[in-house]
């Protein structure tokens, strides 16, 4: 086993503002409850690859319904590692619970952004049946799993992050 990462909660403030950002208007006590209740991703069992990440509210998503989910989370892991970001298999099954981007993709130098590195999931009920996906805060609804990757020989990419989102070409 590779021990390449850690993870860590964002700071309050960072999770306040990112909090106010996805659901405006929540008061402040209801933010700090939500924040100091926020779990660490973690593996389920000895063999699994993937860090199950846990929804910081309870939520109901009809189909067709998209929400955007400050986890709480920042990962810091070394060079030449990445975090990819996939819907929990058992809910993809049931509702097609989809990530919007596909996959998420948390780059190594996105923990230094100046929003810490904040993990966002924006997630869609992708249901084709009808299926009403409701989960209570604390229920896993990503697992994200580590994975090593290599470079061209002749790579010379030298920018420094900061963000996410299109970061890189604004
Ligand atoms: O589901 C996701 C996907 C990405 N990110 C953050 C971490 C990642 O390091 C950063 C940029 O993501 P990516 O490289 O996939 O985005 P991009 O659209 O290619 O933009 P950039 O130019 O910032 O690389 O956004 C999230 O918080 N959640």
């Amino acid at each position: 086993m590779f021990k390449i990462a850690q993870f860590h909660k964002v700071s309050l403030e960072q999770f306040e503002k990112d909090w106010k950002d996805s659901f405006l208007g929540t008061p402040d006590e209801v933010v700090r409850k939500v924040y100091e209740e926020i779990r660490m991703p973690a593996r389920a069992t000895r063999g699994s690859a993937g860090y199950d990440f846990y929804s910081p509210l309870e939520f109901t998503l009809e189909p067709g319904k998209t929400i955007k989910i400050p986890t709480g989370i920042r990962a810091e892991m070394e060079e030449g590692w990445v975090l990819k970001l996939y819907p929990r298999s058992g809910l993809g099954f049931k509702y097609r619970l989809q990530l919007n981007n596909t996959v998420g993709i948390i780059d190594s130098d996105y923990f230094n952004s100046d929003n810490e590195g904040h993990i966002m999931a924006k997630i869609t009920n992708d249901s084709k049946e009808n299926k009403v996906l409701q989960l209570k805060a604390g229920d896993g609804f990503m697992q994200g799993i580590f994975v090593q990757f290599g470079i061209t020989v002749d790579d010379e990419a030298e920018g420094v992050r900061n963000g996410g989102f299109g970061s890189t070409s604004r």
